[in-house]
């Protein structure tokens, strides 16, 4: 029998990155997990054993503490693409390289109405991600956010679906819409102001989730997403996943109340998992900007 050794690649995975600048009495901080992978000639590491081409992950770890120093850590897009740049440029046998990043938020604290200059709380539940590939098509920055927890108590419909004999869900006009948003946001190029860009299209999910009437949490992901790519055109793609986290209102008939959307009882599980990729009309080729793993989803 025959095999072949198909897609292939090895990193090391989440590298807890902290980078504090104390150049100047106010502190900075960065809160870093990068992750890499590199692809290229390594068939003989499986098929053979043979580690003369492998770049350990342990040096690949390495590269990342030493590049938060002497590159420096400023926006994770830009801290990925001078990893991956440097492995495809400077060690040989790698023809690709793909770095993962998740960006944790500080917030200075205040004290007796001042900013702290170097203690913080940690800010907001969302975290910022990035990933970048790097290889002969050239270099793909996907942007990007998850666990970004956003809840309305009304302007939220869904009814006029379609029933069988299993439908038992009640038309709804005005319930509370949740959801905790993942999304990932492809760029056309890599001269992108990153850190200003980032806040802005987090502001337009958010601007769009409150301020849109919402007939199905599918309609305002779409919304969300024409949003982000009417106002930044270096974005050519993007992808959201939007859990939907019900919150379902609680019959208080038997106790002799009425609840007009006033107490719900918010389950976890299950949720309905809505999702959707909007792109522009002909967007430019994504090459592997999306593909994190050697095949598996
Ligand atoms: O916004 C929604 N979309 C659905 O497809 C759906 N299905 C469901 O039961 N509730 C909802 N809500």
């Amino acid at each position: 029998m025959t095999f072949v050794l198909a897609e292939h690649q090895y990193g090391k995975a989440e590298s807890r990155l902290v980078r504090v600048y104390r150049d100047t009495p106010r502190h900075e901080i960065r809160d870093l997990t990068v992750t890499t992978a590199l692809r290229g000639a390594f068939d003989a590491a499986y098929l053979d054993g043979d580690q003369s081409a492998v770049l350990p992950t342990d040096t690949q770890k390495n590269t990342v503490f030493a590049f938060a120093k002497q590159v420096g850590v400023g926006a994770v897009e830009d801290f990925g693409l001078a990893l991956a740049r440097h492995f495809v440029a400077d060690v040989e046998p790698v023809h690709g390289a793909r770095v993962e990043l998740e960006e944790l938020a500080w917030q200075r604290v205040v004290v007796d109405g001042v900013e702290h200059d170097h203690t913080w709380v940690r800010a907001g539940q969302e975290v910022r991600t990035a990933a970048v590939t790097v290889d002969a098509s050239g270099e793909h920055v996907v942007g990007g956010l998850k666990d970004l927890v956003l809840l309305k108590s009304t302007g939220s419909e869904f009814a006029g679906f379609l029933r069988d004999g299993y439908t038992t869900l009640a038309d709804a006009h005005d319930r509370v819409m949740a959801t905790s948003l993942d999304v990932r946001w492809r760029f056309a190029g890599t001269d992108v102001p990153w850190d200003e860009t980032y806040a802005g299209i987090r502001a337009t999910l958010v601007e769009q989730f409150a301020t849109r009437h919402s007939l199905a949490l599918q309609q305002t992901l779409w919304h969300m997403g024409t949003a982000v790519l009417e106002e930044f055109e270096q974005v050519v793609e993007i992808r959201l996943k939007a859990p939907n986290k019900h919150h379902v209102a609680v019959d208080l008939t038997p106790f002799g109340l009425e609840n007009p959307g006033e107490v719900f009882v918010a389950t976890d599980r299950p949720y309905g998992l809505i999702e959707a990729t909007i792109t522009r009309e002909d967007p430019p080729p994504a090459g592997e900007a999306w593909r994190a793993s050697a095949g598996l989803a």
